[in-house]
């Protein structure tokens, strides 16, 4: 068992319990409610076309490897800050029990600013697809490895029907192979192995070569300086998730600036 199936078994079962107790009518009415979605990938591509790097910014309160990382949380004024910073997108943890997550602050975070953001869980049924949407989400996040290809094609057909982006995460050259059979061209390599915690942002190197043609291509996790970045730019990637290295920061506007200015 690794961390990543603990977190999966028990997110179905929490899947379970919400849907059974929400109806469908009333998840589409609040859908149907939200402004409509925010172009994930096209933003992304859009900054890279100008030359810049594209962050993702993550909203991220604790993790199971870091335990709390940001005490004084505040998604409104942490979503605002990176914007002001020139991130190009928002990434929010909305999993409660192990990123002490929220719905809430991916709604709060969303208003407090115009940027595309990420709900970042862990996808387990089709369901959530719309779930998503009726939080005011712009984009899922689907990881191969937790999933057979039967059901990432469902949630990834699921997350279009709702006019979603989706962000497929691989950590292997096998789950490329597997993502480039599903039709989203935004992949991310998560450079944290998920069994002993360790993070290799050069992991991204060994697996962007086996992306698919036109893919916009995302390096995950592990990264924490400008010079990162620039290193990766230098390889050709151009897309970055960030979560806890601007998260520690007092200054989150400034040090978003100073990763991408
Ligand atoms: O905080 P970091 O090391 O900058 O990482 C951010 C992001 O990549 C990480 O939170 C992440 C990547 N894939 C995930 C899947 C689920 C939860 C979290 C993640």
């Amino acid at each position: 068992m690794t961390i990543l199936d603990t977190i999966c078994a028990t997110k179905r079962e929490e899947v379970r319990t919400r849907r059974a107790a929400t109806s469908r009518a009333a998840l589409e009415a609040l859908a149907a409610a939200q402004t409509p979605p925010r172009g994930f990938r096209a933003a992304l591509d859009r900054t890279v076309a100008a030359g810049r790097h594209a962050l993702i910014a993550e909203i991220k309160k604790a993790s199971p490897s870091k335990g709390l990382i940001r005490a004084d949380f505040d998604p409104p004024a942490h979503a605002r800050a990176y914007a002001d910073g020139g991130a190009t997108c928002l990434s929010v943890l909305t999993d409660a029990p192990y990123f002490q997550g929220h719905e809430d602050y991916l709604k709060a975070a969303r208003a407090a600013c115009d940027l595309p953001v990420l709900r970042k869980d862990f996808t387990v049924d089709p369901w959530q697809a719309l779930e998503a949407r009726s939080i005011g989400a712009d984009a899922i996040l689907l990881i191969v490895s937790a999933l057979d290809d039967v059901a990432l094609a469902e949630c990834e057909a699921a997350a279009i029907e709702q006019g979603l982006d989706v962000l497929v995460e691989v950590h292997d050259t096998a789950e490329m192979e597997r993502a480039a059979k599903l039709s989203s061209r935004l992949i991310g390599v998560n450079n944290r192995d998920l069994k002993t915690f360790e993070v290799d942002f050069r992991r991204t190197y060994a697996l962007m070569t086996h992306a698919p043609a036109g893919c916009t291509f995302v390096a995950e996790s592990g990264l924490s300086t400008r010079t990162d970045l620039d290193e990766l730019a230098a390889h050709g990637v151009h897309c970055f998730l960030i979560g806890e290295a601007l998260m520690r920061q007092n200054d989150v506007a400034a040090a978003t600036r100073a990763m991408v200015g």
